[in-house]
């Protein structure tokens, strides 16, 4: 029997190469030698797109694959795949929420955490012997203080719920107001940045949100004010970011997204007002399984003809 055909843009674990290999023809165009010459090749032959939410899949590739139908996106963000190309063309695209909410939410606190009371340069106090000569610099309280959330969504929620085991007064943006008693919704992300101390910016990338944190936004959090993004890099002026974190306008970042990642801005490597991550929020043992059986259940259900687990369009 001929295998259904997938063009694959990069890698899954070993637990979901495995069955993937075994139910399709996967073609794995990320460790292709000539991208181009694998896609003129296949790209006639192939049904379905499987990509990473960092990855996605651009119109270049959509429009190689005349038959194609779907777009399985591994990771709830799909801000990188073409939607106006899938729209137009009828291409079924799902992605994978909710499974990797908890995760997250845990890693935006944990960084918030880590940045307001100084725990890595810490450790490396420890280490280095330092902590023998001298005491730790002081840091900064959490518990009690002001929280801004930019983007009231499920992850925007679970971060709320876990603020508030920190007793803090939690202020949020989104589009309209939500029903989450005891905060306070505050339409204007600059009004929003100016009442609080930490803001997360939790918001699913888009055109329509590229930059919405800008120098203004930067500005009113303030130089003692801490900027957390769990979401992508474009929902930040990366420019306004570094040069606020270099002026001290701002007080201190902890990101896990960056312009052009893994390949960041060295800039960023020169400030100690900075927590850097490797964009691994979701990225627990646990987590990455729910999201590849999610992945892969959306493939699997697309092509049995049953209904989709979590389609986006
Ligand atoms: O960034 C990760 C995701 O979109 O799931």
């Amino acid at each position: 029997m001929t295998r259904i055909e997938i063009l694959q843009m990069g890698p899954f674990p070993e637990w979901d190469q495995t069955p993937l290999d075994a139910a399709y023809r996967m073609h794995r165009y990320f460790e292709a030698a000539d991208p181009a010459a694998l896609l003129a090749e296949v790209g006639p032959r192939v049904q379905a797109i499987a990509t990473r939410g960092s990855i996605g899949a651009g119109a270049d590739v959509i429009a190689a694959c005349p038959d194609l139908r779907l777009v399985a996106v591994y990771g709830v963000g799909y801000d990188a795949v073409d939607l106006s190309a899938c729209r137009d063309r009828g291409i079924r695209l799902t992605n994978t929420p909710d499974v990797l909410t908890g995760d997250v939410a845990d890693l935006g606190v944990a960084m918030m955490l880590a940045q307001a009371r100084g725990i890595v340069a810490a450790d490396g106090f420890v280490r280095s012997g330092e902590w023998t000569r001298t005491a730790a610099p002081l840091t900064r309280r959490v518990h009690g203080g002001r929280a801004g959330i930019l983007g009231m969504g499920r992850i925007g929620r679970a971060v709320a719920e876990r603020l508030a085991g920190f007793q803090m007064q939690i202020a949020y943006s989104d589009l309209a107001p939500v029903d989450l008693p005891g905060a306070t919704f505050i339409a204007d992300p600059v009004d929003l940045a100016k009442t609080v101390d930490v803001l997360f910016v939790t918001l699913a990338a888009s055109a329509a949100t590229r930059g919405i944190v800008g120098a203004d936004v930067l500005a009113a959090l303030g130089p003692d004010g801490l900027l957390v993004n769990i979401s992508r890099a474009s929902n930040v002026d990366e420019p306004a970011l570094l040069a606020a974190l270099e002026s001290g306008t701002l007080g201190a970042a902890a990101l896990d997204v960056f312009d052009g990642e893994p390949r960041i801005d060295p800039r960023f490597l020169a400030l100690d007002n900075v927590l850097l991550q490797p964009h691994h929020a979701s990225a627990t043992h646990q987590t990455r399984r729910d999201m590849g059986q999610l992945m892969r259940d959306n493939i699997d259900a697309f092509f049995a003809g049953r209904p989709l687990p979590s389609m986006v369009i």
